[in-house]
């Protein structure tokens, strides 16, 4: 036999099951289907061996990130000789065995460069995110919406999955809801009324490592400024105290005669002044079990016997709490075999306090002399062993102060790392029913289009809900998107704007000239009253390849138009035009505003009562949703409810929330 013939019989026996399955003309197809696949991490790595044994013909592969030991666990195609290789060409090499008739072509980049504009998007049929952040997983909404091609987002969280198909127009995208704001504590429980062993751990992290290793953010003028604008001035001389006492400590650390002393003085002011001033609020103490006062020397010698919390008087604020029994003993007492999880892990082992202590020492010490080769600041990462064994003995000292449980050093990383354990199964799971969602859209089978979430129910462990439609209010998927390929160093910014609104056509051209602002991103570069930027060229005001300019109506009567700008074709000549519009200028759906009421007029015939309304509501919810409105879709808040309960898509850095009472877990 051939080499060819046999080739042709293997790919048909290869590809027996899929065929069956999903018909000979949508089979055909996937092979001559382009993906784009977004991150190659827990749900990547399976995906890809996915799509590649389902036939899809065209994989890119990018991820920017290279192998860590702790992928191997769940990320099956690394292997521990991958390790610090780049993630995309591993995994391509690796899966690429799986199926020889599949091109794969592996990018270790960020996928927010600039490279990466609509104009590649648009060279794919279908998007697969496998992203870990909600910044990378935004960017590639836009990007989609912006390109027009489908994606299939998804997550998980422990046990937890959701994976959601999102197309323009018809669904929801990816900003159509606000995503949940990260879990947040009030500054006053961290500070001085911790009940929980979490408030201990974001302290130690949030509070006590950043003000003794982090930035040194001059609190002093902040202070001025707070006098000067006649804030309580007892408070701000107490506040002064505090900087200063911390910059005292700050220096010792920083000082080249560092020697446990110095840790002992950190020890000293945090867990032995700081207390003594807290109590002397009595006030505070009132519905409140107060907390101890540690002391170094008699931790160190063992013989320190923690305080039981008072069972008599008024009724503790944490009353509702379980007791903290282990606590009700001498802390350096001997751990029993079951309290010390013996068996386990090194991590996993519950510290006495003495031996946080010795921890405590160690760690300052060590962060310390790092200080002092030269790193500025040090800010927390749960896989810098100095950052996370200082958070778990800070915080351990400052459980035991307050009588709250005590943590081990593995379960201080789960949680000062904000991490939820990855469970290989769960993407697994995940991983098929992305395949699942993308053959319908490869069908283009949009009523059987599902969210589908993985949820704590044996008897019905995923759920599928019914896709919404898009909100109407969303600022990402209901502009108008259009794109230009220009020379940003010879194009200025009114020249694209006049161009794109096809400026002197009039208003019934449907693009006319009217008033408008126009932003980079956040960024505001013109608007009716400021015209500074008007000639300058994109270049000179960082509007490059990649980035989008955002053109808002100052009536509000036209939608929104984002331009998205792309490089000159190849071939295009050194002499020809430096800005090719699009063939057909975009046309955003317009909401003419009702005329102002004329003052009255005995003359002026009355209008029919409602008029106005019925000729202006229908027609702008009709063009926002244009006019693709599916009966069958769930409601918005169903989904939201979903969301608050099932922890979907998580992570959390990007989103900031703004109250400045509360101190976020990133
Ligand atoms: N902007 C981005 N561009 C390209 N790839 C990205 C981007 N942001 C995240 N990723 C990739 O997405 C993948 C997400 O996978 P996963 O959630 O398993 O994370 P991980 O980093 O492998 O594991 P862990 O965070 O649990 O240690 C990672 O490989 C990460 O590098
Ligand atoms: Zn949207």
């Amino acid at each position: 036999m051939s080499a060819s013939k046999m080739d042709g019989h293997r790919s048909r026996g290869r590809y027996t099951h899929a065929e069956a399955i999903l018909g000979p003309e949508l089979c055909d197809r996937l092979a001559n289907t382009k993906v784009l696949l977004v991150g190659a991490g827990g749900i990547g790595c399976e995906l890809l061996k996915n799509i590649i044994l389902t036939g899809f013909g065209h994989i890119t592969l990018l991820d920017l990130d290279t192998i860590d030991l702790s992928n191997l666990n769940r990320q099956f195609l690394f292997k521990k000789k991958d390790v610090k290789q780049s993630k995309a060409m591993v995994a391509a090499h690796t899966a690429g065995a799986f199926n020889p008739n599949v091109h794969i072509q592996p990018v270790h980049a960020n996928i927010k460069e600039s490279q990466f504009d609509i104009e590649w998007f648009q060279t794919f049929d279908i998007v697969l995110n496998a992203l870990d952040n909600l910044d990378a997983r935004r960017h590639v909404n836009k990007m989609c919406i912006a390109a027009g091609i489908p994606l299939v987002e998804s997550g998980t969280a422990g046990y937890l999955g959701q994976v959601q198909p999102l197309v323009k127009d018809r669904t929801e995208c990816f900003d159509c809801i606000p995503k949940p704001a990260p879990k947040s504590f009030p500054v006053c429980t961290i500070r001085s009324t911790p009940s929980q062993p979490i408030h201990c751990i974001v302290w130690a992290k949030s509070y006590l490592l950043p003000q003794l290793f982090g930035e040194n953010e001059d609190g002093g003028s902040e202070l001025d400024e707070a006098e000067k604008q006649g804030e309580n001035a007892q408070e701000i001389a107490a506040l002064r105290k505090e900087v200063l006492a911390y910059n005292v400590v700050r220096n010792s650390l920083r000082s080249a005669e560092t020697t446990d002393d110095a840790a002992k003085t950190v020890f000293h002011k945090v867990f032995n002044t700081d207390i003594l001033n807290l109590l002397s609020m009595a006030d505070m103490w009132r519905s409140r079990e107060k907390p101890t006062v540690l002391d170094f020397d008699t931790i160190m010698d063992g013989s320190f016997v923690v305080k039981e919390p008072s069972k008599s008087g008024a009724a503790p604020a944490n009353s509702k709490q379980k007791p903290n029994g282990h606590l009700n003993r001498d802390a350096n007492a001997p751990i029993s075999a079951s309290q010390k999880g013996e068996g386990g892990l090194k991590d996993q082992r519950e510290l006495s306090l003495q031996e946080n202590l010795s921890l405590f020492v160690s760690s300052t010490n060590r962060l310390a002399s790092r200080l002092r080769a030269g790193e500025e600041f040090i800010s927390f990462d749960k896989d810098d062993d100095d950052t996370l064994d200082f958070v778990t003995a800070a915080s351990n000292l400052r459980s035991a102060a307050y009588y709250i449980e005590r943590k081990t050093r593995w379960e201080v990383k789960e949680m000062a790392g904000n991490i939820i354990p990855a469970i290989a199964t769960t993407n697994a799971i995940i991983s098929g029913l992305i395949v699942l969602q993308a053959l319908h859209l490869l069908r283009k089978s949009y009523s059987s289009l599902k969210n589908v979430h993985i949820q704590f129910k044996p008897s019905v462990p995923l759920s599928t809900v019914n896709l919404c439609p898009p909100n109407p209010k969303c600022g990402i998927c209901r502009d108008t998107y259009t794109k230009v390929q220009c020379d940003p160093a010879r194009v200025t910014l009114g020249e694209l704007v006049c161009g794109i609104l096809g400026n002197g056509e009039g208003e019934d051209g449907g693009t006319g000239k009217r008033d408008v602002s126009v932003y980079e991103d956040k960024r505001v570069l013109s608007d009716p009253d400021w015209d500074d930027n008007v000639e300058r060229t994109l270049e000179s005001l960082n509007v490059t390849r990649g980035k989008f300019l955002t053109i808002v109506d100052e009536e509000g009567e036209w939608e929104t138009i984002a331009v998205a700008l792309c490089e000159l074709p190849p071939n295009h000549p050194a002499d020809g035009p430096a800005l090719l519009l699009p063939s057909s200028l975009p046309l955003p759906p317009f909401n003419p505003r009702p005329p102002t009421p004329m003052p009255p007029a005995p003359s002026r015939k009355r209008s029919a009562p409602g008029d106005e309304v019925s000729e202006v509501e229908p027609s702008a919810k009709r063009a926002k949703t244009n006019g693709t409105s599916l009966p069958e879709l769930g409601s918005p808040s169903k989904k939201r409810r979903l969301e608050e309960d099932g922890l979907v898509m998580l992570d959390g850095g990007a989103d900031k929330i703004e109250d400045d009472d509360v101190i976020e877990i990133d």
